[in-house]
């Protein structure tokens, strides 16, 4: 999708990797009316609970809960329809867990999303950004490179009728020329210059993303762990307007 400048923050996701709901709300008081969207991801999720989730959607922030489900089908379907009951806007499952387990997710998701909402979109990780080629090949003994893996997942993901998929925005043209414009893809590994790398290899700069064909960038410590918050996300908006609109 193009970017436009009405979207451009319902299109950055913020992820909250914080272990309190104090953490959390004082991070927000600092970003209050900057960011549309955040993640939870396992560290808030399995210390608060689906009431952080309830809270940050009452704050009328979309919500991406990011708990990377990978089970066999069966036991991947009900969690998935327990946490559609969370209204949430966007949920993932490992596609490592293959098209059975990705079908299943999908089902339980419908069948837990409540009457007349909207089905949470439904996103399939690849390749964590964190591996890279080496450690892939080497270590966990997969073959090949890195960009045919994530778009082999990417096939896996779209044949199980997901949404999308979670790459490194590097992968973003290779999936969407195998799966089309329309299936979505979610990219962490959002580095700044001007921010460290730490656990990430697979990264560009936020306007590198969109560049290369994001439809959703995931940014977490460039700006949760900067001492000015609200000014290290407006350095990035600004950066990505100038550079994509
Ligand atoms: O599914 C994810 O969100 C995810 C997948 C992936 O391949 N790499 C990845 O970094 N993430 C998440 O994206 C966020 C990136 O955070 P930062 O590295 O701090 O910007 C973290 O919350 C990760 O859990």
């Amino acid at each position: 999708m193009p970017l436009q400048p009405t979207d451009i923050r319902e299109r950055m996701i913020v992820a909250l990797d914080f272990s309190t709901k104090k953490d959390v709300t004082q991070c927000l008081a600092r970003l209050d009316g900057l960011i549309r969207y955040v993640k939870v991801g396992m560290e808030l999720y399995y210390a608060e609970g689906p009431a952080i989730v309830h809270y940050l959607k009452e704050q009328g922030l979309k919500v991406f809960l990011d708990l990377k489900v990978h089970d066999i089908p069966n036991t991947a379907k009900g969690a998935m329809k327990s946490l559609g009951r969370h209204g949430v806007d966007m949920v993932n499952v490992h596609a490592a867990g293959g098209v059975a387990m990705m079908e299943a997710a999908r089902e339980g998701l419908e069948q837990g999303t409540a009457a007349g909402a909207p089905r949470p979109l439904l996103i399939g990780v690849t390749m964590l950004t964190s591996t890279g080629q080496q450690t892939m090949n080497e270590e966990l003994a997969i073959p090949g490179t890195v960009e045919d893996v994530v778009v082999h997942y990417a096939k896996l993901a779209k044949q199980a009728g997901l949404d999308g998929v979670v790459a490194s925005p590097l992968e973003v043209p290779m999936i969407k020329q195998a799966a089309g414009t329309d299936f979505l893809t979610v990219t962490p590994g959002i580095r700044p210059l001007w921010a460290e790398k730490g656990d990430q290899t697979r990264i560009t700069t936020p306007e590198q993303a969109f560049q290369l064909g994001s439809d959703y960038i995931v940014i977490g410590r460039a700006v949760t762990a900067s001492p000015d918050p609200a000014a290290a996300w407006e350095r990035i908006v600004n950066a990505v307007q100038a550079a994509c609109l």
